[in-house]
This record gives C-alpha cells, sequence and structure tokens, in this order.
C-alpha cells in the first residue's frame, strides 16, 4: 500500500444547491434539486447517474462555472463566488493545444499561473517517468494516441498539485484497455499526494474501482438518491469484476437504477449486501 507524501486535499462543503436554468424566463428547466454533501479532505468521490441528471452542472457550480440557484458551496472554508484557480479540471476533450509539444502543454501551467518553471518542469519529468511516458514529452499532440494525449492531459491536471481535482468523464473517449491503464495511473498519482477529486462517469465499475465513496442520482431533475462508501483495500487491482465485495457495489448501483427506470429490460443478480 502506497502511503503519501503528504495529505493535500481540502474539504467541500455543498449546501442546499440547487440548479433551475433559465429561471427568469418562460420555461424555466429545474435541473437539480437540492443537494447536500460534504466531501472531507483527500476522498476521492465518484458521481454516477443517468444521462442528463445533472452531473456536469454539480460540478461545474463547484468550479465556479456556473451559478447556483439556491445554497452554498465551500472550498477550504472559503464561498464559491468566482471560478476556483487552485483546482485541477479534466473534461472528456482532452483540450492540448496543438502547437506545444506534450511537456510544453504540461508547462502551460507556468506561463497561465506564474509558478516557477524550474519546480514545474521537475514535477512534469517526475509525471511524465511515472506513466512511462518520457518519450512522448517533445511530441505534439497529433503524433500521439488518444490515449496518451490523456495521459499527457492527466499530467497536466495534476502537475500544480491542486488540492481540488474536477474530472468530468475525463475517459469517456478511450478504449477499454487504455481506459484501465488511464484509470491505474490516475489512482497511483492520486495516492502519491492525495487531493480532494470530484470524478464523474457513466461506468460504474470506473467509479467502484477508484472511489472512497459514490454519489448515486436520480434522473433529471437530479438528486442524491445513494450515498455509498467503497470499502476495498488500495490500490485496487486492475481486474475488479472477480472479487465478490466490488461486484456488491456494482450490483448495488445497478439496482438503484434499475429501480429508478434508468435501466430496464437486464438481468441482475440477486441483490447482495453491499
Ligand atoms: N445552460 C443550460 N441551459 C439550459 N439547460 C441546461 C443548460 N446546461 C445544462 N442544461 C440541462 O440541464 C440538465 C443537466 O445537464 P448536465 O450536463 O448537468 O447533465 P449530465 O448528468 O452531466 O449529463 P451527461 O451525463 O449526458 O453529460 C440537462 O437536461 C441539460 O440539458
Amino acid at each position: 500500500m502506497t502511503e503519501p507524501d503528504q495529505k493535500s486535499g481540502v474539504t467541500i462543503h455543498i449546501r442546499n444547491v440547487s440548479k433551475v436554468f433559465g429561471a427568469d424566463g418562460d420555461k424555466p428547466f429545474r435541473a437539480l434539486k437540492p443537494i447536500d454533501v460534504t466531501i472531507p479532505a483527500g476522498q476521492f468521490i465518484s458521481v454516477v447517474g443517468a444521462s442528463g441528471c445533472g452531473k456536469s452542472t454539480l460540478m461545474l457550480m463547484i468550479a465556479g462555472l456556473l451559478s447556483r440557484s439556491t445554497g452554498e458551496i465551500t472550498v477550504d472554508g472559503r464561498s464559491v463566488t468566482k471560478p476556483i484557480t487552485d483546482v485541477g479540471i479534466a473534461f472528456q476533450d482532452h483540450l492540448l493545444l496543438d502547437f506545444r509539444t506534450a511537456f510544453e502543454n504540461v508547462m502551460l501551467h507556468a506561463d497561465i499561473r506564474g509558478l516557477d518553471r524550474d519546480t514545474l518542469a521537475r514535477r512534469a519529468k517526475d509525471l511524465f517517468a511515472q506513466l512511462r511516458l518520457e518519450h512522448a514529452m517533445d511530441k505534439y499532440p497529433n503524433q500521439l494516441s488518444g490515449g496518451m494525449r490523456q495521459r499527457v492531459s492527466l499530467i497536466r491536471t495534476l502537475v500544480h498539485e491542486p488540492p481540488v481535482i474536477l474530472m468530468d468523464e475525463p475517459f469517456g473517449a478511450l478504449d477499454a484497455l487504455t481506459r484501465l491503464q488511464v484509470r491505474t495511473d490516475l489512482e497511483s498519482l492520486w495516492l502519491r499526494r492525495r487531493p480532494t477529486v470530484v470524478f464523474i462517469t457513466h461506468s460504474v465499475e470506473e467509479a467502484v474501482g477508484l472511489s472512497d465513496r459514490i454519489l448515486v442520482m436520480s434522473p433529471s431533475p437530479g438528486e442524491v438518491i445513494d450515498d455509498i462508501e467503497v470499502d476495498l483495500p488500495r490500490p485496487r487491482p486492475i481486474v475488479l469484476g472477480d472479487a465478490a465485495a466490488f461486484a456488491a457495489y456494482v450490483d448495488r448501483i445497478h439496482h438503484q437504477f434499475e429501480r429508478m427506470g434508468v435501466l430496464h429490460g437486464i438481468t441482475l443478480p440477486q441483490q447482495s449486501a453491499a
């Protein structure tokens, strides 16, 4: 079991946070019912739910990129009233700049955030080495495979050592094998410093494979209908499907989806006691 060098995550409080889009227009749309969640410092939390249930809306509000209709969000005790800056954000699209090499893409933080180049370069090289990507450092994004681009993007998300990491389906565009590799990479990088991670995914297996805790959301308008602590040892093995405890968590979430009508016409195993 890898021990972190230091605990570097911060606590996120989400209190009575809801969202109505177009509240001042003719047809307001209620995207999220009130949500109350406290995410302790250093926790890896996933959010799963049907398409359109409001997962990205919640994440954008935590990031301060979208206004709330009600409630309050604090990150490390500070109310979120504008985009938070001490954060790593990753989306499905890797968003690397074509005219910069992989290394220069990671070093963007030096230019944007005014961080010390030598410190950042040292950390960047260390991360490229840990992900066995040294050979990709001087290549341009169009010379890299999709999986490599996404892993370079992961390095860029982590290199400035943010206390909070927000990830919205970051592996959605990857093939199954690469997805397993990137998931393993993400866990090992997270274990080094334990930032607080909010991870949105459509993959129940991926959520169970990575998380300390999983929020299951109802279909739109979204609300949290289950809050599951995942008590499995780390680092988690790459093939998780065989483990009975792992399967029990996956079944529990699939049964929730079936009850809510998100899944239907499928055969689920008898519910076990995760
Ligand atoms: N700016 C907006 N104006 C109006 N409606 C919006 C806006 N942004 C999102 N919505 C709606 O709010 C709902 C929640 O969207 P959101 O993107 O948060 O869902 P999601 O759970 O992340 O979906 P997916 O899993 O498909 O990415 C959807 O019905 C969406 O159409």
